[in-house]
Parts: C-alpha cells; sequence; structure tokens
C-alpha cells in the first residue's frame, strides 16, 4: 500500500496538535498545509504552506485530507472538492457534520469516497465508530452524557476550585478546549452539534439542529452551583437522547444536577463520560479526553488508519423502524429567576414558587421539552433551568423540603475566587 500522504487544513490547537502527533509517530507525512492566514504562521512556509485548497487538495502525492478548520462553510466546500476527486475526508468539525450531514452522506455515495468524523464528536473518545457498529438500535434504551469539554472544565474549576466564570473560561480557552468562538460552547451549540451526530449514528434517525432543546451553562447562577453542593451533588450539562416508545426518540441537552452515585458525577475537567443503556446488556460507560489537540489529533489519525482499511459509516436504518422527534417528556427542574424577571403566567401557574432571597425567587415544577421548544423565556439571562430528575423524592412535597433545606443550608459555603 503506498505511504499515507496528508493534505492538512488549519494549524490551530487541533492542526498543531495532529501535526505533533505525525511527528511523533512517523506514520505518514504532511505533504501540504493550508491555513487562514499566512501571516500568523510564519513557520510554515512554500512548498509545505499551500496558497488555496485545489492546491492541497489536486496535489497528486496527497492521498487524505484532514480538515482541522473552525469555519463550516469553507470546510464543506473543502470537502466537496476532496470528494469530486476521491480524496477521503477525515474531519474534526461537528458544526460542518451537523449541519451538513444529509448532504455529506450523499456525496459520500455519489463519489464512493469516505468521510470520517470520529474527532468532531468528543475528540479522543470513540464514540461514533461504537454506535455505528457495535449497538443495534432496537436494544438501546438511552445514551446521556457530557459531550463538551469545555463547560465541564469550567463547572469543575467553579464547583470544586471556587474559580468564577469568567476566570474559568479563560482557562478552557488558553488550554485549547474551547471553540474559536467560546459562546458555541458556553451557549450549548458545540454540545448540541455532537449529540446531532450521535443520534444519527445511534438511532439511524436524521435530526436537524434546530429540532432539539438545548441550553448552556451561560446562565447558572452561583446560587445554583450552591444548591447543588448542599445536595452533594454537582451540576454538568448532560445530552440524553432515548427511546419514548414504538418509533420515537426525544433527545435534548442542558444543565443538570448530577448526584454522586451516577457515573458521570466522576467525569471531571475537560473529560466526555457518556452512559449507553441497552435492554440486556446493561449500562457501558465511556470515558476519556473530549477536547484538546492531542486527544483530538488521536481521533483524525485512528480515521485514517481506519479509512486506509476501507472503512466507512455504513448510515443504513438498523432497527426496523423509523424514528420521529418525541417532546412528550416532562423534566424535573429548578428555576431560578432573577429579581425583575418574571415567568410566563402560563408557566408560573403551574409551578411551585418555594423560596426567595433578595436577589432571586426559585420554582420548581415539571416543564415538557414541547414547552421548552416553544418558548425561550427560560433562555433569558436572569432565568436559570436545572434539570433535577435525578432527585429522588416520594412526592413533590418532600422534594421541595429537600430544596428548601439545601438552600437554607447554603449561607456562606461558596465563595468564588
Ligand atoms: N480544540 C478542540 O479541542 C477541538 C476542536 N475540534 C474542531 O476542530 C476544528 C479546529 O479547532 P481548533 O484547532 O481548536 O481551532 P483554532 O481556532 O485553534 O484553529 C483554526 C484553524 O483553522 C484555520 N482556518 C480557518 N478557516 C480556514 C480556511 N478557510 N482555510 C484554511 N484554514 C482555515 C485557521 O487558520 C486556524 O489555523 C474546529 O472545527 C473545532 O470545532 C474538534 C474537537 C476538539
Ligand atoms: N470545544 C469543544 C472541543 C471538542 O470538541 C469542547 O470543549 O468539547
Amino acid at each position: 500500500m503506498n505511504q499515507i500522504c496528508i493534505g492538512l487544513f488549519g494549524n490551530g490547537v487541533v492542526g498543531k496538535g495532529f501535526r505533533h502527533l505525525i511527528s511523533a509517530t512517523g506514520g505518514a507525512v504532511i505533504k501540504k498545509i493550508a491555513v487562514r492566514y499566512p501571516a500568523k504562521h510564519p513557520t510554515l512556509q512554500a512548498p509545505l504552506l499551500a496558497a488555496s485548497k485545489e492546491e492541497v487538495i489536486l496535489d497528486e502525492d496527497v492521498n487524505v485530507i484532514v480538515e482541522a478548520i473552525d469555519d463550516e462553510v469553507a470546510a464543506f466546500g473543502i470537502l466537496q472538492l476532496a470528494l469530486q476527486h476521491k480524496k477521503p475526508v477525515i474531519t474534526a468539525n461537528k458544526k460542518m457534520v451537523a449541519r451538513y450531514l444529509p448532504e455529506i452522506i450523499r456525496l459520500q455515495i455519489e463519489h464512493k469516497t469516505p468521510v470520517l468524523y470520529e474527532a468532531a464528536c468528543c475528540a479522543g473518545v470513540p464514540v461514533v465508530r461504537l454506535l455505528q457498529d457495535y449497538y443495534h438500535s432496537a436494544t438501546i434504551n438511552k445514551l446521556e452524557g457530557i459531550i463538551n469539554g469545555s463547560t465541564n472544565y469550567i463547572l469543575t474549576a467553579m464547583q470544586l476550585f471556587r474559580f468564577k466564570f469568567d476566570h474559568a473560561l479563560q482557562l478552557a480557552q488558553e488550554a485549547g478546549f474551547a471553540e474559536s468562538d467560546a459562546s458555541l460552547d458556553v451557549e450549548g451549540k458545540d454540545g448540541l452539534h455532537k449529540l446531532c451526530i450521535l443520534v444519527r449514528h445511534l438511532w439511524s434517525a436524521p435530526v436537524a439542529i434546530d429540532q432539539i432543546v438545548h441550553t448552556g451553562i451561560q446562565n447558572l447562577l452561583p446560587q445554583d452551583l450552591r444548591l447543588a453542593e448542599q445536595l452533594q451533588g454537582c451540576i454538568k450539562l448532560v445530552a440524553v437522547t432515548e427511546r419514548t416508545g414504538p418509533g420515537s426518540i426525544n433527545a435534548y441537552l442542558l444543565p443538570r444536577l448530577v448526584l454522586k452515585q451516577d457515573p458521570l458525577f466522576q467525569v471531571s475537567q475537560e473529560n466526555n463520560g457518556l452512559v449507553i443503556e441497552d435492554l440486556f446488556k446493561g449500562q457501558h460507560f465511556l470515558h476519556g479526553k473530549g477536547s484538546g489537540g492531542l486527544p483530538t489529533a488521536t481521533g483524525l489519525w485512528n480515521d485514517i488508519v481506519a479509512s486506509r482499511r476501507g472503512y466507512r459509516y455504513q448510515y443504513i436504518d438498523t432497527g426496523s423502524e423509523c424514528l420521529s422527534l418525541d417532546y412528550g417528556k416532562e423534566i424535573a427542574v429548578h428555576l431560578s429567576v432573577a429579581a425583575g424577571q418574571f415567568l410566563p403566567a402560563t408557566v408560573s401557574g403551574r409551578l411551585h414558587e418555594y423560596a426567595a432571597d433578595g436577589s432571586c425567587r426559585y420554582w420548581t415544577g415539571r416543564l415538557s421539552l414541547d414547552e421548552l421548544r416553544q418558548d425561550d423565556w427560560w433562555k433569558q439571562e436572569g432565568v436559570s433551568l436545572l434539570d433535577i430528575s435525578g432527585l429522588e423524592a416520594e412526592d413533590e412535597l418532600e422534594l421541595l423540603d429537600h430544596l428548601k433545606t439545601a438552600l437554607a443550608l447554603q449561607k456562606d459555603i461558596f465563595q468564588p475566587v
């Protein structure tokens, strides 16, 4: 077999990590690299530095394209040109995959050339191929997980080390965990992109980005973190997709109160963790580095090797059903609503207002995914929503007592630095 000769797009955190991996392992050659602003990369010079995507893709020695850029439209253009020239594409770009997946599938079939994107989904945790090849959607109940490393890193720093949000975010950016536009991480869009990919490979269900109920950690308040602590838990941004009936699934991404007994409790820093629940095999737990240059580079390299062995995603419906998205699920929520903010009457009429302090009023109750999807009052600044379904209580009054006691106990235990 001829040598692996790579055309690389991007020389940022992931591009540099990938170059480091290739020079450390020596398993391949990088023949061409393209970047957006060459002046920012003075150590890259021609002939290694390419002036256009054509120069990379049309180079006759280049036999695989690795795409690690932060622009999904340009990335899709690279992918199209590469497939037209029968060059396999290995990408870390979840934004592109989530946005263009139906076209990416069509182009792979048309040009009989694979696109692989393990690195795009949980970086160093090998989940896409596992879902695609090992599990059978007919026996899966549920997948839930922490699939964004930056928010998990930020929450860990805030909860364990008492860092302020801005400081924790800055550290996540400096470490190369965050997207170049970090609001994608913080507001849950990055997790959303990955959840779309997971849903596609777990259930063979094509789901569009705007169909999934989601938010990030942008609205969490110090009180929320304190409440979690008083309940012997912590807060994590958790993605969920589960079977809800014959022919239907749901999918959502929300901040959740995670208690000690939950396997996700131990997932800290930039790590990701996924629990896959099979009807007959029980739970499987995947855990590993979910962001960073080198873990992502490893995901890219593993895909290159797989593509050389002829691997490609099949995108076949492994189950017998055609699944549709179900918004019926009701989620137990705790809401902190800052002074001056109001809940819509239709919602507040059905929730318990159970406490208030000078700055916030606290509510709890149940909201359906449908309500969350229809209305986005809960994403406004000053409103923070926490999924508390993990809190076990015999009845609602017991749950309220539990929450009231925890709130009363919080006092001065949380002093962010
Ligand atoms: N940083 C991480 O931990 C992970 C990042 N990813 C994904 O990998 C990709 C790259 O991420 P980072 O390296 O962190 O970003 P970065 O901001 O560090 O680097 C982006 C690179 O893309 C290049 N670029 C942008 N547009 C280009 C174009 N049209 N042509 C050629 N080069 C272009 C820039 O010159 C830069 O070198 C993104 O899609 C990101 O979502 C995936 C998994 C983990
Ligand atoms: N910004 C992403 C990088 C990996 O996908 C994250 O923090 O998870």
